[in-house]
């Protein structure tokens, strides 16, 4: 983690919005410091695009206050707007335009000078130089969302908001991606990600989950995990899958999900767990033993407990 992260870039409380008689955002406290990568999860609809607009202030707070960037959300959005990267689910580009031409447009709507230069280098520094006479509508998704980032930063910003940046993109180009966002951050970027996917959740120095609008947990990946008081068993072997069903009708057995022919066992009562998963694998000759609760069992313990709250 870069060492020079002491000044919060992000800094708001009690942020609050309501659509109509429906509060989508509700009592969101975040802090985010500098050169810090922090994820947002949750739920589809649980409010992370609305709380990112509110921080940069597209939209306005019902309720609520802070600053990004040291201006404050409500009354000083051209400031932080000026100052700030944001990637929305849904960029777009001219596709009959080359790469260099798509940022050299961008260079001219934000009147970046010299040009010229700014667009080479935000060129080099994105990897996009051999693509630049690319038309980007040839473009795979990996390299259209490298693109995008490259428009994104093309004017120095200190804070990047990207909004599920990587959805429907592959393996490989998603590393890359990820790749360019830590290097962005070791040269001082804060970076404020929405996603739904596990291993980009791991890759962030900390994570926000939210539900139904409200924060349910945060902090590093390992300490969420610890804070869900989950604990899990592994079956495995061939036959394993057909346990799944009496497992499931265990009291002391949260969640049972497959992965290859193993199965995970999830549940709060370590010793229970070990008693009642033991005891049925052995009697049909299969092995047991615990293993690391996963990011994704806790997620789906996060997102029932706020379903069942929210009913
Ligand atoms: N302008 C709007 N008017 C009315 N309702 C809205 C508006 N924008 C968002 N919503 C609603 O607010 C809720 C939160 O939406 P939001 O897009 O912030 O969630 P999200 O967590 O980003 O979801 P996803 O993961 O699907 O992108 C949803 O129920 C959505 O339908």
């Amino acid at each position: 983690m870069p060492s020079a992260r002491r000044d919060n870039v992000i800094e708001v409380r009690g942020l609050t919005k309501r659509f109509g008689d429906k509060t989508v955002v509700d009592n969101v406290d975040l802090q985010v410091g500098r050169g810090e990568i922090v994820g947002f999860l949750g739920p589809n609809g649980s409010g992370k695009t609305t709380t990112i607009r509110l921080i940069c202030g597209l939209l306005r707070p019902d309720e609520g206050e802070g600053t990004a960037l040291g201006f404050d959300i409500r009354s000083q959005s051209a400031e932080i707007k000026a100052r700030t990267g944001y990637m929305t689910q849904r960029f777009s580009f001219y596709e009959d335009l080359t790469i260099r031409e798509n940022l050299d447009f961008v260079a001219r709507l934000y009147d970046l000078r010299p040009r010229r230069r700014v667009v080479d280098e935000t060129l080099a520094r994105l990897g996009l130089t051999d693509r630049r006479n690319q038309l980007a509508g040839t473009l795979s998704g990996g390299w259209k969302q490298r693109l995008a980032l490259a428009a994104c930063v093309m004017h120095q910003p200190e804070l990047l908001l990207l909004d599920e940046p990587t959805a429907g993109v592959d393996p490989k180009a998603r590393r890359e991606f990820w790749d360019e966002i830590h290097a962005l951050a070791d040269e001082g970027l804060t970076v404020l990600v929405s996603t739904h996917y596990m291993d980009e959740a791991e890759r962030c120095h900390r994570i926000v989950y939210i539900a139904y609008g409200t924060v349910v947990a945060r902090g590093s990946v390992a300490e969420v995990v610890a804070g869900s008081g989950l604990k899990t068993w592994i079956v495995h072997g061939d036959g394993s899958g057909r346990l799944m069903k009496e497992l499931r009708g265990l009291p002391s057995v949260e969640q049972v999900a497959p992965f290859g022919t193993d199965i995970h066992v999830v549940g709060e009562d370590a010793a229970a767990l070990e008693s009642c998963v033991g005891a049925i694998a052995k009697e049909r000759g299969l092995k047991a033993e615990p293993g690391e609760t996963s990011l994704e069992d806790v997620f789906i313990r996060l997102m029932t407990d706020a379903q069942a709250r929210e009913r």
